[in-house]
């Protein structure tokens, strides 16, 4: 066979390959200090430095090209991550480096957006009247305002380069007081700071430290009437495309927001009994509507419809029988390109494993075996709880339920990785990182190609 002489840029990146198969780390790091960009490039193989090391058991480089910053999602043509291939070849210290190390290879999933419990509930509060007024007039307690259920925020202008452009506006008693008088005003106790660096030491020496407070208030009030109270700074409702201006937060403030959304919608869905059509009042900070019938039903035992519902979604990642292809799914609302899991409500009397099939088969054609529940999220759009799964197809043929989904296919794990790797390209675009979704994905391609 022909051979053709190489580029010098193709030499060097060869030379670096050669090293790294090796282990020959001083000259690695030598040429990585001449070309860092070096790092992540694969040669003739398909094999980036990471995998080559890693198959020939080169513990030290393949920490020297951590340290470096080495992506480890890249994939060989059998898609195989670095991890996959020391699982393979048992060099287990070097695959313990590579699930141990951050975020994405682990297969561990990081905290899930909208998952952070930033305040600590006290749900034991919630029946303790007296304490629950002294906390509204406290001048240390926090106010957050919701119109209908949407939070007002201020764009953070401190750091452009994060992606937290939205940031709760925080409101004190007598900035707010006046609402508590109106009606169809509600307050929902969310809970009490958690005791964190930025709490006094000498008051928490002392035990004098009383952890604030923070309430959710909605209200059916002008929005722009509302806007008034900021006095002039840059705030705003999130009415505009919520979807998107909710995943803005920071993580902190996402889970708080969660809370207050789902509380909130179902107080304004729920107004009435709705075993009776009566009155309701308001209770429990804001966790329970009682019926003022003093004969309706649900006065007797306990009665879900009197606290806050959530609707449970099973969200799953469907994987080839083969396990080297996922199948996901595009609703027409999605963007150009954008590829999801497949997902859908839980229906009564069904199982998390049964809502997986059904929906799956409905929606593509394709029939599920293995159900393995992997994480959930309370997702506010307005009171879901996504409940998140892998599932191994049984079946592979493709027959997509064109009123729910417009498109399904399979995507192997080069493409997959390529689009988590390299980002948007216009084949594939995938979800954000804020949504379960994209951490499923996420997870199967750092996972071991074995389930
Ligand atoms: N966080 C994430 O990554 C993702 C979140 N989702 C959320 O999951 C939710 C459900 O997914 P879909 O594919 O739309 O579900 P789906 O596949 O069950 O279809 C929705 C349809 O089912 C019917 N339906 C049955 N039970 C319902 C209920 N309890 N509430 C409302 N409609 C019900 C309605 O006709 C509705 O149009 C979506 O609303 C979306 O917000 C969906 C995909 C990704
Ligand atoms: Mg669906
Ligand atoms: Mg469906
Ligand atoms: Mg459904
Ligand atoms: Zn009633």
């Amino acid at each position: 066979m022909a051979s053709f002489p190489l580029s010098a840029k193709e030499e060097i990146v060869e030379r670096f390959l050669d090293a790294a198969v090796r282990g020959d780390l001083p000259q690695l790091r030598m040429l990585l200090t001449h070309t860092p960009s070096l790092i992540n490039q694969t040669g003739y193989s398909g094999w980036t430095a990471l995998m080559l090391a890693a198959r020939n058991g080169h513990y030290n480089v393949v920490e020297a090209l951590l340290s470096h910053g080495c992506d480890k999602l890249p994939v060989n043509s059998s898609s195989q991550t670095a991890y996959d291939i020391a699982k393979f070849w048992g060099h287990s210290h070097i695959s313990n480096l590579l699930a141990q190390t951050d975020d994405r290879c682990s297969g561990v999933l990081p905290e899930l957006y909208f998952c952070r419990e930033t305040l600590d509930r006290q749900s034991d509060k919630r029946t303790d009247k007296a304490w629950l007024e002294a906390q509204q007039s406290d001048p240390n307690t926090v106010y957050l305002l919701f119109s209908n259920i949407n939070p007002m925020v201020s764009r953070c202008e401190e750091d452009k380069s994060s992606e937290v452009l939205n940031k709760l506006c925080r409101f004190r008693y007598d900035g707010v007081k006046d609402l508590f008088q109106k009606p169809t005003t509600k307050l929902i106790f969310l809970g009490v700071e958690k005791m964190n660096s930025s709490s006094s030491c000498s008051q928490v020496q002392e035990g004098s430290w009383e952890p604030p407070a923070w309430f959710a208030i909605g209200t059916d009030e002008d929005a722009t009437e509302l806007l008034k109270r900021c006095r002039g700074k840059n705030c705003f409702f999130t009415t505009f495309s919520p979807k998107i201006d909710l995943l803005t937060f920071s993580e902190e403030e996402a889970g708080i927001v969660a809370h207050a959304r789902a509380v909130l919608v179902w107080h304004n869905r729920y107004s009435f009994c709705p075993i009776c059509g009566s009155g309701t009042s308001v209770e429990e900070g804001g966790h329970k509507r009682r019926c003022l019938n003093l004969k309706c039903r649900s006065l007797k035992g306990v009665y879900n419809t009197c606290y806050p519902q959530i609707d449970p979604v099973v969200i799953m990642l469907v994987v080839h029988p083969g396990r080297n292809q996922c199948l996901l799914g595009r609703k027409k609302s999605y963007p150009v390109g954008m590829f999801s899991c497949l997902a859908g409500f839980i229906e009564p009397g069904e199982a998390i494993e049964d809502a997986v099939r059904r929906e799956v088969e409905e929606e593509s054609g394709v029939k599920v075996g293995l159900v393995r529940y992997i994480c959930s999220q309370p997702w506010p759009m307005p009171s879901n709880l996504m409940i998140g799964c892998l599932a191994i197809a049984t079946s592979t043929n493709i027959k997509v339920d064109q009123n729910e989904i417009e498109e399904a296919r399979w995507f192997t794990r080069q493409q997959i990785a390529e689009s988590l790797h390299r980002g948007a390209n216009p084949a594939l675009m995938l979800p954000p990182s804020q949504t379960i979704a994209h951490q499923l994905i996420r997870y199967w391609i750092c996972k071991n190609a074995n389930l």
